[in-house]
């Protein structure tokens, strides 16, 4: 049984490989000083070094240091009880239970195509991890095995397993990974991902969005900072990737992600293909910094002239940039469910102003995802995505822009995205546009959008997305 009033949690947040649900926690989290920090910054590092040593600590699940006590907002969870038992009917219950447990939360860990994976993957299925996403050639890549939309509920486990750096690489210094800058070639043609690299006329391994999760709460480590080496892999919700599945990127194809600190949908996108342009916007400075820090840390500098940072209010482009990208990416700011339950530093009042917020963010997401169908050319996709469950953030948001922006239609995602991975999501039945007025159509009306809730035993979500076609 869940304690509620009062009740508190253990809260471990992960910056520096950027869980997209870790990112509240970590600013409660930095206010806490450690002796380490103040051993270090009385030895005169610098603010950038001190920010960078402390998201890494932040994220070493060894550091209880970097554990904090957050309690659960309770006007933020009566909120949502009211919202979303209208809502999700029954599925609240459940979901409920996961927001609440943290330490039932499971992670994904994606692998960074630039740096060598094999022995990284072998370590992986070592510990119990499976790919997410079948092989491109796989035969199981086109035949999935279909399940029902809502799994049994197994039981709830609180408590995360995580395993610690040195547990898992032992000899972590040994393994070989490309540096910024380098253009891959011999000394790294041990690993047999990089053995295409001699094969083909592109310096890099081939594109392969690949994602190992674990069927219950086992944390791999976050990779710490080392000079001069790319990071071997990304932590994340596994059900970030799904708006970037739906993004469909190709080789060669301009792509935009409109809001895109700190960057883990960018390093999926890149993963993916290998686009022309990829233009990684963020309005606010500091997560626009993040989001340098991120690409830098992941992508080798010789791919630079494909990747471009900018800073501009998203709602611009549209007009700025109309019509010059084939795919446009808008995973909008939202009130982040997971985050925000638990943002009860600064008492009531923080709830009260998180929940004015959440009343205010429809208005900002309509005028994000207008500027980004402006931005895409006719034939042209945009993917709209959130982490919350909230509907008027959603599927509202997207009925609304539908209705007033002509040469717009909705996609449908069932088969690419709901029928080859429904044995690891659970998506929410769906919501269809005109289902009410014309029952008839129910079977070819694509819906506006996919809700993936958070499940015990499945835990990834919330993430809404939803593909929008530009007809002309
Ligand atoms: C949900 S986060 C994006 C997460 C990111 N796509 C990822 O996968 O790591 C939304 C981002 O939108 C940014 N944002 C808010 N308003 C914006 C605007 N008007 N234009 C561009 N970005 C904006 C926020 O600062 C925030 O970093």
């Amino acid at each position: 049984m869940l304690r509620r009033l009062g009740s508190s949690r253990l809260l471990s947040c992960n910056l520096s490989s950027g869980p997209d649900h870790g990112q509240e926690l970590s600013r409660e989290t930095r206010k806490v000083p450690t002796k380490q920090f103040q051993r270090r910054w009385s030895r005169g590092l610098d603010s950038a070094a001190y920010k960078r040593w402390e998201l890494r600590k932040c994220s070493d699940p060894r550091s209880r240091r970097a554990l904090v006590l957050s309690p659960v907002c309770n006007l933020i969870l009566d909120h949502f009880d009211k919202q979303y038992t209208e809502e999700l009917g029954p599925i609240w219950p459940s979901t409920r239970a996961v927001l609440l447990n943290p330490g039932c939360w499971q992670y994904g860990v994606m692998l960074n195509r630039f740096t060598s994976v094999s022995e990284l993957k072998r370590r992986l299925q070592g510990h119990g991890f499976t790919p997410l996403l079948p092989h491109p050639n796989s035969p199981s890549a086109v035949s999935p095995a279909p399940t029902p939309h809502l799994p049994p509920t197994p039981q709830i486990h609180s408590s995360q397993h995580h395993l610690s750096f040195t547990e898992t690489f032992p000899n972590y210094a040994d393994i070989s990974l490309p540096q910024p800058n380098a253009v891959i070639s011999q000394p790294y043609s041990l690993d047999d991902s990089l053995h295409q690299l001699n094969t083909g006329p592109h310096p890099f391994p081939s594109p392969s969005l690949q994602c190992f999760i674990h069927p219950s709460a086992v944390r791999f480590p976050s990779p710490p900072h080392r000079q001069g080496q790319l990071k071997p892999y990304y932590l994340l919700n596994a059900a970030s990737l799904l708006p970037v599945l739906a993004l469909g990127v190709k080789d060669g194809d301009r792509v935009l992600d409109l809001c895109s600190a700190p960057g883990g949908k960018a390093l999926a996108i890149i993963q993916a293909a290998n686009p022309a342009l990829l233009c990684c916007n963020e309005v606010d400075p500091h997560r626009r910094d993040w989001l340098a820090k991120t690409l830098e840390s992941f992508i080798p500098q010789s791919l630079s002239s494909a990747i471009t940072v900018s800073n501009q209010d998203g709602r611009i482009f549209g007009q700025t940039e109309a019509g010059m990208y084939d795919k446009v990416l808008v995973d909008a700011p939202c009130s982040n469910d997971r985050s925000w339950l638990f943002s009860s530093g600064g008492g009531e009042q923080r709830g009260c102003l998180r929940l004015k917020e959440r009343a205010r963010l429809p208005t900002l997401q309509m005028e994000l995802l207008r500027s980004a169908l402006a931005a895409v050319r006719p034939g042209g996709v945009v993917v709209y995505s959130t982490c919350t469950l909230s509907r008027s953030e959603n599927q509202d948001v997207v009925k609304a822009v539908l209705n007033t922006f002509p040469g717009a239609e909705l996609d449908d995602l069932e088969e690419e995205v709901v029928l080859p991975l429904q044995q690891h999501f659970t998506f929410a039945p769906p919501c269809r546009p005109h289902a009410l007025l014309s029952p008839t159509l129910l079977g070819h009306t694509p819906s506006c959008g996919l809700l993936v809730v958070p499940h015990p035993g499945q835990t990834w979500g919330p993430m809404f997305l939803s593909r929008i076609k530009r007809t002309h």
